[in-house]
Protein backbone atom coordinates (compact mmCIF):
# COMPACT_ATOMS: atom_id res chain seq x y z
CA UNK A 1 0.00 0.00 0.00
CA UNK A 2 1.33 3.43 -1.02
CA UNK A 3 1.35 5.32 2.30
CA UNK A 4 4.62 7.12 1.69
CA UNK A 5 6.88 10.65 3.14
CA UNK A 6 8.26 12.28 1.27
CA UNK A 7 11.31 15.35 2.01
CA UNK A 8 9.59 18.18 0.60
CA UNK A 9 8.75 21.64 2.51
CA UNK A 10 5.14 23.74 2.39
CA UNK A 11 6.62 26.05 -0.16
CA UNK A 12 7.56 23.19 -2.50
CA UNK A 13 4.14 21.61 -2.14
CA UNK A 14 2.73 24.94 -3.20
CA UNK A 15 4.81 25.05 -6.12
CA UNK A 16 3.64 21.62 -7.17
CA UNK A 17 -0.20 22.70 -6.81
CA UNK A 18 0.69 25.58 -8.37
CA UNK A 19 2.17 23.75 -11.58
CA UNK A 20 -0.38 20.90 -11.92
CA UNK A 21 -3.62 21.92 -10.75
CA UNK A 22 -3.89 23.96 -14.07
CA UNK A 23 -2.91 20.96 -16.20
CA UNK A 24 -5.69 18.78 -14.37
CA UNK A 25 -8.06 22.07 -14.49
CA UNK A 26 -7.63 22.09 -18.71
CA UNK A 27 -7.97 17.87 -18.75
CA UNK A 28 -11.25 17.85 -16.85
CA UNK A 29 -12.19 20.46 -19.24
CA UNK A 30 -11.05 18.58 -21.79
CA UNK A 31 -13.58 15.84 -20.79
CA UNK A 32 -16.33 17.94 -20.41
CA UNK A 33 -15.56 19.22 -23.97
CA UNK A 34 -15.21 15.50 -25.86
CA UNK A 35 -18.77 15.25 -24.67
CA UNK A 36 -20.24 17.75 -25.77
CA UNK A 37 -18.61 19.03 -28.60
CA UNK A 38 -20.16 19.27 -32.00
CA UNK A 39 -17.55 20.73 -34.46
CA UNK A 40 -17.04 19.02 -37.50
CA UNK A 41 -15.14 15.59 -38.41
CA UNK A 42 -11.67 17.13 -38.98
CA UNK A 43 -11.53 19.60 -36.20
CA UNK A 44 -12.07 15.84 -34.34
CA UNK A 45 -9.51 14.23 -36.29
CA UNK A 46 -7.04 17.03 -35.59
CA UNK A 47 -7.83 17.34 -32.00
CA UNK A 48 -7.12 13.59 -31.49
CA UNK A 49 -3.99 14.02 -33.04
CA UNK A 50 -2.98 17.09 -30.63
CA UNK A 51 -4.13 14.45 -27.51
CA UNK A 52 -2.11 12.31 -28.79
CA UNK A 53 1.29 14.10 -29.15
CA UNK A 54 0.69 15.95 -25.39
CA UNK A 55 -0.20 12.40 -23.75
CA UNK A 56 3.00 11.26 -25.69
CA UNK A 57 5.02 13.98 -24.16
CA UNK A 58 3.59 13.97 -20.16
CA UNK A 59 4.51 9.82 -20.70
CA UNK A 60 7.78 10.59 -21.79
CA UNK A 61 8.81 10.55 -17.79
CA UNK A 62 6.14 8.99 -15.31
CA UNK A 63 6.08 6.73 -12.04
CA UNK A 64 5.96 3.02 -12.72
CA UNK A 65 2.27 3.03 -10.75
CA UNK A 66 -0.41 5.26 -9.03
CA UNK A 67 0.68 8.21 -6.72
CA UNK A 68 -0.28 6.83 -4.04
CA UNK A 69 -1.17 9.05 -0.54
CA UNK A 70 1.94 10.92 0.21
CA UNK A 71 2.74 12.74 3.15
CA UNK A 72 5.48 15.83 3.85
CA UNK A 73 7.79 15.97 6.80
CA UNK A 74 5.59 19.01 7.80
CA UNK A 75 2.56 16.75 7.53
CA UNK A 76 0.94 17.80 4.66
CA UNK A 77 -0.95 15.09 3.59
CA UNK A 78 -1.03 14.47 -1.02
CA UNK A 79 -3.82 12.02 -1.70
CA UNK A 80 -3.45 13.83 -5.55
CA UNK A 81 -4.26 10.68 -7.42
CA UNK A 82 -7.24 10.29 -5.29
CA UNK A 83 -11.11 9.51 -7.76
CA UNK A 84 -12.75 12.23 -5.56
CA UNK A 85 -10.61 14.79 -4.30
CA UNK A 86 -6.93 14.29 -6.08
CA UNK A 87 -5.56 17.26 -7.08
CA UNK A 88 -3.61 15.66 -10.41
CA UNK A 89 -7.16 13.63 -11.26
CA UNK A 90 -8.97 14.67 -13.99
CA UNK A 91 -11.61 12.40 -13.53
CA UNK A 92 -12.21 13.97 -9.68
CA UNK A 93 -14.63 16.58 -9.56
CA UNK A 94 -12.97 17.58 -7.42
CA UNK A 95 -14.81 18.47 -4.22
CA UNK A 96 -13.02 20.37 -1.54
CA UNK A 97 -14.17 19.22 1.80
CA UNK A 98 -14.23 21.57 5.11
CA UNK A 99 -14.72 20.33 8.72
CA UNK A 100 -16.66 22.19 10.91
CA UNK A 101 -15.99 23.17 14.41
CA UNK A 102 -18.02 20.15 15.53
CA UNK A 103 -16.42 17.44 13.00
CA UNK A 104 -19.27 17.41 10.57
CA UNK A 105 -17.83 17.80 6.56
CA UNK A 106 -18.89 19.57 3.96
CA UNK A 107 -18.78 20.18 0.25
CA UNK A 108 -20.19 21.98 -2.15
CA UNK A 109 -19.56 21.09 -5.85
CA UNK A 110 -20.58 20.74 -9.38
CA UNK A 111 -21.34 17.31 -11.65
CA UNK A 112 -21.30 18.01 -14.94
CA UNK A 113 -21.57 16.04 -18.06
CA UNK A 114 -18.47 13.43 -17.40
CA UNK A 115 -20.79 12.18 -14.11
CA UNK A 116 -24.28 11.14 -16.12
CA UNK A 117 -26.02 8.20 -15.43
CA UNK A 118 -29.89 8.67 -16.34
CA UNK A 119 -30.32 11.49 -18.83
CA UNK A 120 -29.47 14.60 -16.85
CA UNK A 121 -29.17 12.79 -13.50
CA UNK A 122 -26.09 11.73 -11.65
CA UNK A 123 -25.07 8.06 -12.26
CA UNK A 124 -25.32 6.46 -9.03
CA UNK A 125 -22.23 4.90 -8.73
CA UNK A 126 -21.12 8.40 -8.51
CA UNK A 127 -23.23 9.49 -5.44
CA UNK A 128 -21.61 6.71 -3.67
CA UNK A 129 -18.35 7.53 -4.87
CA UNK A 130 -18.75 11.25 -3.70
CA UNK A 131 -20.41 9.75 -0.50
CA UNK A 132 -17.42 7.38 0.41
CA UNK A 133 -15.21 9.94 0.59
CA UNK A 134 -16.79 12.45 2.75
CA UNK A 135 -17.88 9.89 4.95
CA UNK A 136 -14.30 8.04 4.87
CA UNK A 137 -13.04 11.44 5.55
CA UNK A 138 -15.25 12.04 8.43
CA UNK A 139 -14.45 8.81 10.17
CA UNK A 140 -10.20 9.44 10.25
CA UNK A 141 -9.06 10.06 13.39
CA UNK A 142 -5.63 11.88 13.39
CA UNK A 143 -2.94 9.49 11.15
CA UNK A 144 -4.77 6.29 11.69
CA UNK A 145 -6.27 4.78 8.64
CA UNK A 146 -9.63 4.12 8.32
CA UNK A 147 -11.25 1.79 5.40
CA UNK A 148 -14.76 1.58 4.08
CA UNK A 149 -16.29 -1.78 5.89
CA UNK A 150 -20.11 -0.79 4.81
CA UNK A 151 -21.74 1.51 2.86
CA UNK A 152 -25.52 1.98 2.53
CA UNK A 153 -27.15 3.87 0.39
CA UNK A 154 -30.97 4.68 -0.20
CA UNK A 155 -31.23 6.72 -3.17
CA UNK A 156 -34.51 8.71 -2.03
CA UNK A 157 -35.06 10.60 -5.43
CA UNK A 158 -33.51 11.36 -8.61
CA UNK A 159 -29.78 13.49 -8.20
CA UNK A 160 -29.99 16.30 -11.14
CA UNK A 161 -26.25 17.05 -12.56
CA UNK A 162 -25.24 20.83 -11.64
CA UNK A 163 -24.80 22.36 -8.32
CA UNK A 164 -24.55 20.04 -5.26
CA UNK A 165 -24.01 19.54 -1.55
CA UNK A 166 -22.63 16.45 0.79
CA UNK A 167 -22.34 16.28 4.53
CA UNK A 168 -21.35 14.08 7.08
CA UNK A 169 -20.90 13.49 10.32
CA UNK A 170 -20.05 10.59 12.74
CA UNK A 171 -22.72 8.97 14.59
CA UNK A 172 -20.68 6.65 17.00
CA UNK A 173 -17.57 5.33 17.63
CA UNK A 174 -17.54 1.52 18.56
CA UNK A 175 -13.88 -0.04 18.96
CA UNK A 176 -11.99 -0.18 15.71
CA UNK A 177 -15.38 0.77 14.13
CA UNK A 178 -16.39 4.35 13.42
CA UNK A 179 -20.06 4.99 12.21
CA UNK A 180 -20.99 7.81 10.06
CA UNK A 181 -23.97 9.19 8.38
CA UNK A 182 -24.45 12.14 5.25
CA UNK A 183 -26.36 12.85 2.68
CA UNK A 184 -26.16 14.09 -0.50
CA UNK A 185 -28.57 17.00 -1.82
CA UNK A 186 -29.29 19.35 -4.12
CA UNK A 187 -31.16 23.05 -3.98
CA UNK A 188 -34.38 21.14 -3.00
CA UNK A 189 -33.34 18.48 -0.27
CA UNK A 190 -31.78 15.54 0.16
CA UNK A 191 -31.71 13.33 -2.62
CA UNK A 192 -29.18 10.10 -1.26
CA UNK A 193 -28.94 9.12 2.16
CA UNK A 194 -25.46 7.18 3.40
CA UNK A 195 -24.70 5.10 6.46
CA UNK A 196 -21.15 3.99 6.42
CA UNK A 197 -19.16 1.59 8.71
CA UNK A 198 -15.08 2.49 8.25
CA UNK A 199 -12.64 0.44 10.30
CA UNK A 200 -9.34 0.59 11.58
CA UNK A 201 -7.54 -2.37 9.77
CA UNK A 202 -5.92 -4.99 11.90
CA UNK A 203 -2.47 -4.58 10.35
CA UNK A 204 -2.76 -1.03 11.66
CA UNK A 205 -3.69 -1.24 14.96
CA UNK A 206 -1.40 -0.75 18.12
C1 LIG B 1 -5.98 15.83 2.28
C2 LIG B 1 -5.20 14.62 2.25
C3 LIG B 1 -5.04 13.89 3.50
C4 LIG B 1 -4.49 12.57 3.28
C5 LIG B 1 -5.22 11.53 4.05
C6 LIG B 1 -5.69 10.40 3.22
C7 LIG B 1 -6.90 10.78 2.45
C8 LIG B 1 -7.36 9.62 1.66
C9 LIG B 1 -8.81 9.58 1.68
C10 LIG B 1 -9.38 8.93 2.89
C11 LIG B 1 -10.85 8.74 2.74
C12 LIG B 1 -11.08 7.60 1.90
C13 LIG B 1 -12.51 7.43 1.64
C14 LIG B 1 -12.73 6.28 0.83
C15 LIG B 1 -12.51 5.00 1.62
C16 LIG B 1 -12.23 3.91 0.84
O1 LIG B 1 -12.52 3.83 -0.41
S1 LIG B 1 -11.48 2.49 1.47
C17 LIG B 1 -11.48 1.32 0.14
C18 LIG B 1 -12.67 0.43 0.13
N1 LIG B 1 -12.61 -0.49 1.27
C19 LIG B 1 -11.80 -1.54 1.26
O2 LIG B 1 -11.09 -1.82 0.32
C20 LIG B 1 -11.82 -2.36 2.52
C21 LIG B 1 -11.54 -3.83 2.22
N2 LIG B 1 -11.72 -4.61 3.43
C22 LIG B 1 -10.73 -4.66 4.36
O3 LIG B 1 -9.63 -4.15 4.17
C23 LIG B 1 -11.04 -5.38 5.64
O4 LIG B 1 -12.06 -6.31 5.41
C24 LIG B 1 -11.48 -4.38 6.76
C25 LIG B 1 -12.73 -3.59 6.36
C26 LIG B 1 -10.33 -3.42 7.06
C27 LIG B 1 -11.81 -5.18 8.01
O5 LIG B 1 -10.80 -6.16 8.18
P1 LIG B 1 -10.10 -6.42 9.58
O6 LIG B 1 -9.25 -5.27 9.94
O7 LIG B 1 -9.41 -7.73 9.49
O8 LIG B 1 -11.35 -6.46 10.53
P2 LIG B 1 -11.71 -7.51 11.68
O9 LIG B 1 -10.60 -7.44 12.71
O10 LIG B 1 -12.05 -8.85 11.10
O11 LIG B 1 -13.04 -6.88 12.24
C28 LIG B 1 -13.03 -5.72 13.04
C29 LIG B 1 -14.46 -5.35 13.35
O12 LIG B 1 -15.06 -4.85 12.13
C30 LIG B 1 -16.21 -5.64 11.76
N3 LIG B 1 -16.18 -5.77 10.31
C31 LIG B 1 -15.27 -6.39 9.54
N4 LIG B 1 -15.54 -6.23 8.24
C32 LIG B 1 -16.68 -5.48 8.19
C33 LIG B 1 -17.44 -4.96 7.11
N5 LIG B 1 -17.10 -5.18 5.84
N6 LIG B 1 -18.52 -4.20 7.41
C34 LIG B 1 -18.88 -3.96 8.69
N7 LIG B 1 -18.17 -4.43 9.77
C35 LIG B 1 -17.08 -5.17 9.50
C36 LIG B 1 -16.01 -6.97 12.45
O13 LIG B 1 -17.23 -7.61 12.69
C37 LIG B 1 -15.34 -6.54 13.74
O14 LIG B 1 -16.32 -6.05 14.63
P3 LIG B 1 -16.19 -6.26 16.22
O15 LIG B 1 -15.97 -7.71 16.44
O16 LIG B 1 -14.98 -5.42 16.65
O17 LIG B 1 -17.48 -5.73 16.79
Amino acid sequence: MRFTVEDIDTSEVARRKALYGPLTEVVRELIDATIRTEVDDDTIREVHAQVRAATDRLRARQSDGPFGVRFTNDGDGMAWGNAVIGLRNAIAPPLTIARDPDGTHRSQFVLGAAYEGPPGLVHGGICALVLDQILGMTALAGDKPSFTGTLTLRFRRSTPLGPLRAQARVDRVEGVKTFVVGSLSDADGVTVEAEGVFILPAWARE
